[in-house]
């Protein structure tokens, strides 16, 4: 499903990804960990087309997707989850992710200007696809409330749901589990794992180990740049070299 090819990207003299090739198959759930700086989020944003690789490459479903704008690679179904802080805290639920999806969609000015069918019609579309992947996420009950009124968790959930709006083939997390306790964060594997129960491919970077080593099929390891290890939790969890590169930071793979 995607496969990545000796990708690299720098800034100035440092490497932040550096000549990182790996595969990652559809409908299982691929987890990039490494120690802090290792360049787990430049990846993502090298996937997402964020900012163009400097050498390198991506193909998606076999379609090479290398230096694609964001938008493009949205369309082709990689969707990427923002951070809760880029919800609209005094905006309900519902509207965050009517708002969300409209972006994405096709009224022009024009349209808007004289209120045509194509606008209604999206309209109604936008809410009823939002409706469904407030459902699909468990927060059907909290669509008229506001942002600002609702947990830490309920908020990822929505981050969730608004990637899910777009009908995404993979889903890029970036630490779906930070700043929630033990439990949510159960929870909330549940839900990754819900969506790839529904043939969603998932990504993520967490740096919650217990989280990951229960969670993934396949994790990649980055340190400094450069993929230092590849495999299931199990033979990563007992790899020397990452644990070596984890002792040498203040981070602990068996956390
Ligand atoms: N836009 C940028 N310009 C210059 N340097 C950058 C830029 N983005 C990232 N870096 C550098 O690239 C390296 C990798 O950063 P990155 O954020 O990808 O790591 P990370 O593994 O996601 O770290 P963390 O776990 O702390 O989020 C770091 O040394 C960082 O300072």
């Amino acid at each position: 499903m995607l496969k990545i090819s000796n990708l690299t990207k720098r800034f100035g003299g440092l490497a932040a990804v550096n000549d990182v090739s790996v595969t990652f198959e559809a409908g299982k759930i691929n987890a990039i960990i490494g120690p802090n700086g290792a360049g787990k989020t430049t990846f993502f944003n090298l996937v997402a087309g964020a900012m163009p690789p400097s050498e390198g490459s991506i193909e998606f479903q076999g379609m090479d997707v290398t230096g694609m704008s964001p938008d493009r690679i949205a369309r082709l179904g990689i969707a990427r989850t923002f951070q809760t802080t880029m919800l609209f805290d005094q905006s309900t639920v519902l509207d965050n992710l009517i708002v969300g999806h409209r972006l994405r969609t096709q009224s022009r000015l024009w349209d808007v200007i004289i209120n045509s069918k194509r606008l209604r019609d999206e309209e109604k579309k936008c809410r009823a696809r939002a409706e469904e992947v407030l459902d699909f996420v468990g927060l059907s009950h909290l669509g008229n409330r506001y942002i600002l009124d609702i947990s830490q968790e309920e908020r990822k959930r929505v981050a969730f749901a608004l990637a899910m709006a777009t009908d995404p083939e993979l889903v890029l997390l970036d630490e779906p589990a930070g700043g929630i306790n033990p439990e949510e964060t159960e929870n909330l594997a549940a839900l990754i794992r819900k969506m790839v129960a529904h043939g969603i491919s998932v990504c993520l970077i967490e740096h919650k180990m217990d989280m990951i080593m229960s969670l993934a099929d396949k994790i990649m390891v980055l340190d400094h740049g450069e993929k230092i290890a590849e495999g299931t939790p199990e033979q990563i969890k007992n790899d020397p070299v990452v644990i070596e590169a984890y002792l040498g930071s203040d981070e602990d793979v068996e956390a």
